[in-house]
């Protein structure tokens, strides 16, 4: 069936501030009406001039073009839902089993925009990160999509067809709006879709989402309803047909807050399935929803249209006062007020879940609306086109076709170049902590270099010099892990966000944040080395000079391995204060303390500690490799013989290529160390 050719007039709803006159009204005003040949016009007659310089208010006012490819209607059932988690017990000092959601029931379908709702701690947000599949473990209970079991089918099938938009905006604070979509569009509708198809996908949505003359805007200085559009948009770029949202309008004001719902609504007026947890709307914002899905300790306590909560309430001998707003007044009722007896209504709203599958399926305005295929949208697309969307075709659809039809992503080469000159632009935006962490190293190579200067040519100096290479290993195995420990720990709800979303796979954007950090590291201990080797008076033969920087290059690297993988399995705080700790109790192995007088339970730290095996590489490329005789200016010099040092300080038999090559192994299974611990986290839900 070919959408386009249907023209009758569709209620939509419009995107505006519901300040100054009724929304019902308002969306009643507004009119969505196809014309022929295949770009979708919504034309929405103008409205009466409103205080407010949104774009998304002059979007009323305006032709909206949009070329969106559609794809299946999506909708989900689910049965018997169960949530159980540990929580341990202080009393019997055991974890107990704790349940939050007791087997609720229901349906989203397509087209309608629902609502979770319910008293704070109810299970609202449970229930949508389970229907999302971003909870995993402790649940029980089927999901179905169009009538498909969805365990039946890979994970990665239903996050392909579905997005998730977490309260948390979890945005990149140094990308403009404009950057942001690109990326994703890049990323996510891969190089089988041409880069006209793309800006115009990007540009189109952000028209939608009233972004457009924010394009330019940093996300950091997007406002809250800004930001959560962006989310929004982002999400939208691979056009899923099943969108979860929790709690999208919490910390927005009351003119944001009807933006955002103005908008959802479209979203599922367009054809998709929306579904969101919302706390207490008022009442315009609440007759906007279509379907109320409403909770109360982890029951479902009534599931039905809006319009239907009232009449249901006053079956069940509640009768809500007049000018009372309903919403206000379901959560009244959730949490025990007015002599309600939620056990009654539980057991009342597990019958409806059953009437409502029999229901036929309403065909709301937008599902019989022309959503073009990409074929159509674009002539210069080279994927094949897809299906028009129709609630007959949802209904035969598994998840698997309609997976298929979703944009080829970026091959994972691809995404670790996108995700590599992204971090290089932030990096660039964030020069400062650049510039800082190359300025640090330049000013400790001056300070040591002036402290210790001459010391690495004389024989009555060896000590000094001994001292100089410590400070040496110890500042780059500090700034080697300190500068990076808070990386991944300060990204990982965007990360989680992302990966969730299948923007990218593991190993590209793990390899994007290593490769950008690696060269910063080696560019400061080059800046350090080259003052601070000149200004002790270190041998200046070519030989030792590339030892010295190989050695001091291999243990940073390894250090800031081991400040990724710390920051990645402690929490936060724990892990700033661990990174330094283990740097510590690493460097006192090696330094002044001979292996021998070690006591034995201590001597697996002497064998691990890659700070000792640097260290001693230091001084035996120092003071080793047939070092001649130092020059001493003094009457007796007890190191006149670089080797006599070695001997005393029982290192003489040290292999710097053995060491580096230990050193360097450290620091290559930190890094699987740290992919494994992310992943790990990312897929422990
Ligand atoms: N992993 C967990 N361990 C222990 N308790 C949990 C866990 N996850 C959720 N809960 C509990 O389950 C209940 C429901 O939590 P949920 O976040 O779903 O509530 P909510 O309805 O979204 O609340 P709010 O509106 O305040 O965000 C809460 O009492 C919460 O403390």
């Amino acid at each position: 069936m070919k959408l386009s050719d249907q023209r009758t007039p569709k209620t939509a709803c419009c995107l505006k501030s519901p300040s100054t006159a009724s929304m019902e009204h308002r969306l009643q005003e507004t009119t969505l009406t196809t014309t022929s040949g295949t770009d979708e016009v919504m034309t929405v007659p103008p409205q009466q001039q409103m205080n407010n310089n949104n774009k998304l208010h002059a979007v009323n006012h305006q032709k909206i073009q949009h070329r969106f490819p559609k794809k299946l209607a999506v909708d989900i059932e689910f049965t018997d839902i169960y949530y159980r988690t540990n929580v341990w017990s202080l009393q019997h000092i055991k974890p107990e089993k704790k349940e939050i959601l007791h087997g609720v029931s229901g349906e989203f379908r397509s087209g309608e925009l629902t609502a979770i709702m319910g008293p704070s701690g109810a299970g609202k947000s449970t229930l949508v990160n389970i229907l999302a599949g971003y909870k995993i473990r402790g649940v029980d209970g089927t999901v179905k999509v169009n009538g498909r079991d969805r365990s039946k089918d890979p994970r990665e099938n239903f996050s392909r067809l579905s997005c998730y938009i977490m309260q948390d905006d979890a945005l990149r604070p140094a990308l403009t709006v404009l950057e942001a979509m690109t990326l994703v569009a890049h990323l996510r509708l891969g190089y089988l879709t041409s880069h006209n198809q793309k800006k115009k996908q990007i540009f189109d949505l952000l028209d939608m989402l009233g972004l457009v003359e924010h394009a330019q805007t940093r996300t950091q200085s997007l406002s809250g309803g800004q930001k959560k559009r962006l989310s929004i948009a982002l999400e939208l770029i691979t056009n899923p047909p099943v969108l979860f949202l929790d709690e999208p309008t919490t910390g927005l004001d009351s003119s944001s807050c009807s933006q955002c719902v103005s908008l959802l609504k479209l979203l599922a007026q367009q054809g998709r399935t929306v579904v969101c947890t919302i706390h207490q709307p008022s009442a315009l914002l609440f007759e906007m929803f279509d379907h109320l899905y409403a909770v109360a300790d982890g029951n479902c306590i009534y599931q039905g249209s809006i319009k239907g909560l009232i009449p249901f309430f006053k079956d069940m001998g509640l009768t809500c006062p007049a000018y009372h707003n309903p919403a206000d007044y379901l959560i009244e009722v959730a949490i025990g007020e007015y002599d309600a007896d939620v056990t009654v209504l539980v057991a009342e709203a597990a019958k409806s879940v059953g009437e409502r599958r029999k229901l036929p399926k309403i065909i709301t305005g937008a599902n019989e609306e022309v959503i073009e295929t990409i074929s159509e949208t674009t002539a210069d697309c080279r994927q094949p086109p897809l299906q028009l969307a129709s609630l007959a075709s949802s209904e035969d659809s598994s998840i698997h076709e309609i997976c298929e039809q979703s944009p080829v992503s970026a091959s994972l080469f691809a995404q670790f170049s996108l995700l590599y000159y992204r971090n290089l632009m932030v990096l660039c935006r964030n020069y400062k902590h650049f510039m800082i962490r190359i300025g640090a190293h330049l000013v400790i190579g001056l300070v040591f270099g002036f402290l210790y200067r001459g010391v690495g040519s004389k024989a009555d100096a060896v000590f000094a010099n001994y001292v100089y290479l410590y400070g040496t290993t110890l500042f780059l195995v500090y700034t080697g892990t300190m500068a990076v420990t808070v990386s991944f720990p300060l990204e990982m709800n965007t990360l989680k966000k992302e990966y969730f979303n299948n923007w990218y796979s593991l190993v590209p954007c793990f390899l994007a944040v290593i490769l950008v950090e690696i060269p910063i590291q080696i560019l400061g201990s080059f800046i350090y080395i080259a003052v601070s080797y000149a200004y002790t008076e270190q041998p200046w033969e070519e030989y030792r000079i590339l030892l010295f920087l190989m050695v001091c290059v291999t243990v940073t690297l390894t250090a800031q391995a081991a400040g990724f993988f710390i920051g990645v399995i402690a929490p936060l705080k724990i892990a700033v204060f661990l990174s330094p700790t283990i740097a510590v109790l690493l460097s006192t192995f090696g330094f002044n303390i001979f292996h021998h007088d070690i006591p034995s339970y201590f001597l697996w730290m002497y064998h691990i500690s890659y700070f000792r095996a640097a260290f001693h590489s230091l001084v035996v490329s120092m003071y080793g490799q047939n070092r001649t005789t130092l020059p001493c200016e003094q009457l007796y010099c007890h190191y006149k013989y670089p080797e006599k040092f070695l001997y005393e300080m029982d290192i003489r038999d040290v292999d710097i290529s053995d060491n580096t090559i230990y050193v360097s192994t450290v620091g290559l299974l930190l890094h699987v160390c740290t992919l494994l611990a992310i992943w790990f986290k990312l897929i422990r839900r």
